[in-house]
């Protein structure tokens, strides 16, 4: 729905192509993600990962978490909903299509990850997500689908694979997607995307201005957002790494991550099917 994955060749990806919601659209139809909180004086990972969720275009955003990290929350959002956590979680029903949980999350955070899975969403684990598995990678692996995507760094991949030798990184993110049963994204200056059914992928459009805390929590949302509005993960990966990576073009010096959101529309804008009279930049 709205967007195409474009591949070039050799795999690399370029730019997605961008068709604007149908005229019947509402925000349902455009699909309604959740991110999960982390606790108090740790929201900020969370939260941006929900903003870069909205602004990629899914109809609803909403965090969930306890009460006080939901306090925090509501002090700097606004078109974002908020909903407190259940024992049962019940408050994520049928109609949330993505969820992303890790950013800031805290490394306590495995058995809610393994209690999220079971919900059959589709979802992206970053950061705490995946160094809570740290020393039981399999329990984690037990329960990822080819839905699901992982988004670590060169040290959380290090955590769940420890044997795998990152020196060739296409290799690496594609054994790991083998093993785990989840699509694979090996953030780095390059950033290599694996499919469990041996897609693979490569992002070259990025800027080094991109490694600055919190960019890769950008991503997550900007993926989980994707997904939210019926993207595969797969393409979901593909994509959101390279319009973060344009984020990083446009952006250039300076870049934070919470400003990061105030590009978002220009990417977009360049990715639209119409975009000839846009002057975004080069077409890569
Ligand atoms: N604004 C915020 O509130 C932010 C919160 N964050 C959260 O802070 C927590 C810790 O995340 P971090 O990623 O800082 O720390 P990690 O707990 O992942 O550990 C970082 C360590 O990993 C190793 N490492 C190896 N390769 C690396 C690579 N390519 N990039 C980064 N580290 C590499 C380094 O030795 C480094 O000391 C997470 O919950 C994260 O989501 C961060 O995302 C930054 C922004
Ligand atoms: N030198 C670089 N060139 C291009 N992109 C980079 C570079 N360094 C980091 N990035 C990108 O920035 C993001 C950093 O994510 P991450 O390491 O998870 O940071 P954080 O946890 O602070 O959000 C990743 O998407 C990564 O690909």
């Amino acid at each position: 729905m709205g967007f195409t994955l474009n591949l070039a060749e050799d795999r690399t990806i370029a730019r997605p192509t961008l068709v604007p919601p149908p005229s019947d659209a509402h925000k349902y139809s455009r699909g309604h993600a959740m991110v999960w909180s982390g606790p108090p004086l740790r929201t900020g990972a969370s939260r941006l990962a929900a903003q870069a969720a909205l602004a990629v275009g899914a109809g609803l955003v909403t965090i969930i978490g306890d009460r006080a990290a939901l306090a925090e929350q509501a002090a700097h959002v606004s078109a974002i909903m908020l909903r407190e956590a259940d024992d049962k979680l019940a408050c994520i029903d049928r109609r949330v299509t993505a969820l992303a949980i890790g950013p800031g999350a805290g490394v306590g955070i495995a058995d809610i990850v393994c209690a999220l899975q079971k919900r059959e969403i589709p979802m992206v684990l970053d950061a705490d997500a995946i160094t809570a598995f740290a020393g039981d990678p399999a329990r984690l692996f037990e329960h990822l689908c080819a839905n699901d995507v992982m988004t670590p760094h060169a040290g959380e991949f290090a955590r769940l694979f420890l044997d795998i030798d990152l020196a060739d990184r296409a290799a690496a993110a594609y054994t790991a997607a083998q093993r785990s049963g989840a699509v694979v994204l090996l953030k780095g200056p390059h950033t290599h995307i694996a499919a469990p059914d041996g897609r693979v992928a490569v992002n070259r459009h990025a800027s080094p201005w991109l490694a600055t805390a919190g960019s890769g929590d950008v991503l997550t949302g900007l993926i989980c957002g994707l997904m939210a509005q019926g993207i595969s993960a797969f393409d979901a990966a593909c994509m959101g790494a390279w319009l973060h990576g344009d984020i990083g073009v446009r952006a250039g010096p300076g870049l934070t991550a919470d400003k990061m959101m105030d590009h978002i529309p220009l990417v977009l804008r360049g990715c639209l099917h119409d975009a000839s009279a846009d002057d975004t930049g080069p077409r890569t």
